[in-house]
């Protein structure tokens, strides 16, 4: 069997993906990529060295790169992954895996577009993935063997950490891992705020709350680091942050987190019977 990639659908997410296995030295050649728009097929060619496809050019771009390839990405949007899915459902090699990065879309709803049998990997990664700092949740689908469960494993594990969960628990792993990058880029963003607030200019407030949190993500990626432990750390008995901690659990930060956390997993919920509905209705 080939060892060749199809992307389908690289944006945010699936480009990170695929720079992630190329800075841990996926070959070029065995990576093809597609996109809706030319403009975008360009600026990814470029970037990346690799072949990309638009479908506004050619029509058949998704079954064009997936024929062939061992393994299969679906990235576009979870609205777009069912036509994407029929699109290449004819051309599936024998022995290929078919992942999913979109969030909400279960497994029941991917298989039912594919060929009967097909071997399926839901995942739930995350975009620090293209720099190896990613975490990736998988479950396997109804066909995928112990083998292919393992060589996505392992193709992934370059990205970063790799967790197999239940499909139960994907939803979840999406409100934290999934989104959670986001969260922290927030909290950078508040942290700047804050800065210009207390009266310095923008700039520099925005260089020391970047560099914190990059600090503090260096602090977190040591071996055995506990965040609790790292934040009394910093913490000095009746010092300054003690009064800042004392504010955000008055006001209820760990709450609030948790409490987005809820919405997010709700919308995975919701967008997955907006799937089936807007299905029935076709
Ligand atoms: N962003 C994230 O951090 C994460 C995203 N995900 C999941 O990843 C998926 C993609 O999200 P994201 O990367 O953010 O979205 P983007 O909009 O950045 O990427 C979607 C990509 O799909 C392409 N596309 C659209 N329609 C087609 C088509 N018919 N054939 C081929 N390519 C197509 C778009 O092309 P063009 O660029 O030309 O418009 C674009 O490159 C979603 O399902 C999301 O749930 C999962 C985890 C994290
Ligand atoms: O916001 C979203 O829907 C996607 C899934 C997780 C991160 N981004």
């Amino acid at each position: 069997m080939s060892n060749l990639i199809a992307f389908l659908g690289t944006g945010s997410m699936n480009g990170a993906i695929m720079g992630g296995l190329l800075a841990a030295g996926y070959p070029k050649t065995d990576i093809i990529a597609t996109v809706r728009r030319r403009e975008s097929a360009s600026e990814l060619a470029e970037r990346y060295g690799v072949t990309v496809i638009a479908s506004e050019e050619e029509s058949d771009s998704n079954a064009q790169a997936a024929r062939g390839a061992s393994v299969v990405i679906i990235g576009v949007k979870p609205v777009g992954v069912a036509a994407v899915a029929r699109e290449i459902a004819p051309v599936l090699a024998p022995g290929a895996v078919v992942v999913s990065v979109a969030a909400a879309v279960s497994v029941e709803q991917l298989e039912r577009d594919l060929p009967d049998g097909q071997p399926v990997i839901r995942t739930m990664p995350n975009t620090p993935a293209r720099l190896g700092k990613g975490v990736v949740a998988l479950s396997a689908g109804t066909h995928a063997t112990r083998e292919h469960v393992e060589k996505v494993v392992k193709l992934f594990s370059g990205l970063g950490l790799v967790v197999e969960v239940p499909e139960a628990q994907i939803a979840a792993a999406s409100a934290i891992s999934g989104s959670g990058p986001a969260y922290a880029f927030y909290l950078a963003e508040a942290m700047a705020k804050a800065g210009e607030a207390l009266g310095l200019d923008a700039g520099l407030a925005l260089r020391l709350a970047r560099e914190t949190v990059v600090g503090a993500g260096y602090m977190l990626d040591e071996p055995g680091a506990d965040p609790a432990a790292l934040r009394r750390a910093v913490t000095s008995p009746r010092g300054t942050t003690e009064q800042a901690i004392r504010v955000f659990d008055e006001r209820g930060l760990p709450g609030i987190i948790a409490d987005g956390a809820r919405a997010a997993l709700a919308r995975s919920e919701e967008i997955t019977r907006e799937l089936d509905a807007a299905r029935e209705q076709a």
